[in-house]
């Protein structure tokens, strides 16, 4: 793996570690890289310029600043970005105004609306009124049914990025033990579909799941993705385990960490990835892989 950091020493905390750190960061980058290269090409051959439209409705800062780094990323692979920063208080009317908007603009490839969505506004309605061939996100319920038939286009961006990582380790992924650990619509769902694409043995747990450690003990993967700062504990990992921690946590010191226990599960881990730096970039990176595969796709 390029852009792998192998790690065998002692943590900030001074814990002994094993695992071998999934750079997350360094494959983002690697692949926003390579989309520009892609995107030089299709502008030197007369092509247009990707076009994705980013909604953001309402103050949330996360969402402030998680559309901020999309738009930038977009800048760095020459992309045409187009912003649409709505008031909290519009109306579900409007937005699906907006939408049936961009769906019939020629110069967009790729619709994206932040989440969450104010209470006053259906999610789902909104998701179904993305034109699937523009749905970069890959929520369409036609796009996560392509992806449970095995004939997927647009995939979502977490687990389609976790997939990624993993495949980029080298490590075989066929016949494995995975694990997921939230049953979300963008991640946990999803991620289980990906698993089972690439033929591994795969168990959703979720917040009724009965004894959490026994799956954990039996897991070669696990997807951490419960939104839970330390929720997983290191001594629950299998030896060797793949850990892909999904959750972003910031605790009370302003430190961000995620769902799964780092320093103790590096301990026991094959493979883990970190937060910040692991999955988080390539949900942005793989935002940008699927647009371009949208503009290729409408192109065609
Ligand atoms: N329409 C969507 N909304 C949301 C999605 C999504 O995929 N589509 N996912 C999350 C938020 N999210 C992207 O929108 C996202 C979250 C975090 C990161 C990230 O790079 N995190 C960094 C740390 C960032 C920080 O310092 O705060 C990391 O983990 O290293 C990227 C994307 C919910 N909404």
């Amino acid at each position: 793996m390029r852009e792998l950091r192998v790690f065998h020493g002692r943590s900030k905390t001074g814990q002994r570690m094993s695992a071998q750190i999934i750079d997350g960061k360094a494959t983002a980058a690697a692949i926003r890289s390579e989309l520009k290269q892609k995107v030089d090409e299709r502008l030197a051959a007369g092509g247009r310029a990707p076009g994705l439209a980013v909604i953001l409705v309402g103050e949330d800062p996360a969402s402030r600043v998680y559309v901020a780094h999309k738009r930038k990323d977009c800048d760095e692979v020459g992309f045409n970005s187009v912003s649409h920063d709505l008031p909290a208080d519009t109306s579900q009317e409007e937005l699906l105004a907006l939408i049936d908007d961009l769906n019939g603009d020629a110069a967009i490839d790729g619709i994206l609306v932040q989440l969450p969505l104010p209470a006053h506004i259906d999610t789902e309605a909104v998701i179904e009124r993305i034109d699937p061939r523009k749905d970069v996100d890959g929520f369409h319920p036609c796009n996560v049914g392509r992806l449970a038939l095995r004939i997927p286009i647009l995939r979502p961006c977490t687990p389609r990025g976790v997939m990624t990582l993993l495949e980029r380790t080298g490590e075989p992924l066929e016949g494995k033990n995975a694990v997921v650990v939230g049953a979300s619509n963008i991640v946990g769902r999803p991620m289980a579909l990906e698993l089972l694409m690439a033929r591994c043995t795969v168990t959703v747990c979720h917040s009724k799941t009965r004894d959490l450690q026994a799956h954990l003990a039996a897991a070669d993967i696990v997807v951490a993705a419960v939104g839970i700062a330390g929720f997983i504990k290191g001594e629950w990992i299998k030896p060797g385990a793949m850990v892909m921690d999904v959750g972003i946590n910031r605790r009370e010191d302003g430190r961000l960490v995620g769902d799964v226990e780092f320093d103790s599960a590096s301990e026991r881990a094959g493979w883990i990835t970190p937060v910040p730096g692991g999955v988080g970039p390539m949900t942005r990176a793989t935002l940008l892989q699927n647009t371009f595969d949208a503009a290729l796709r409408r192109d065609s």
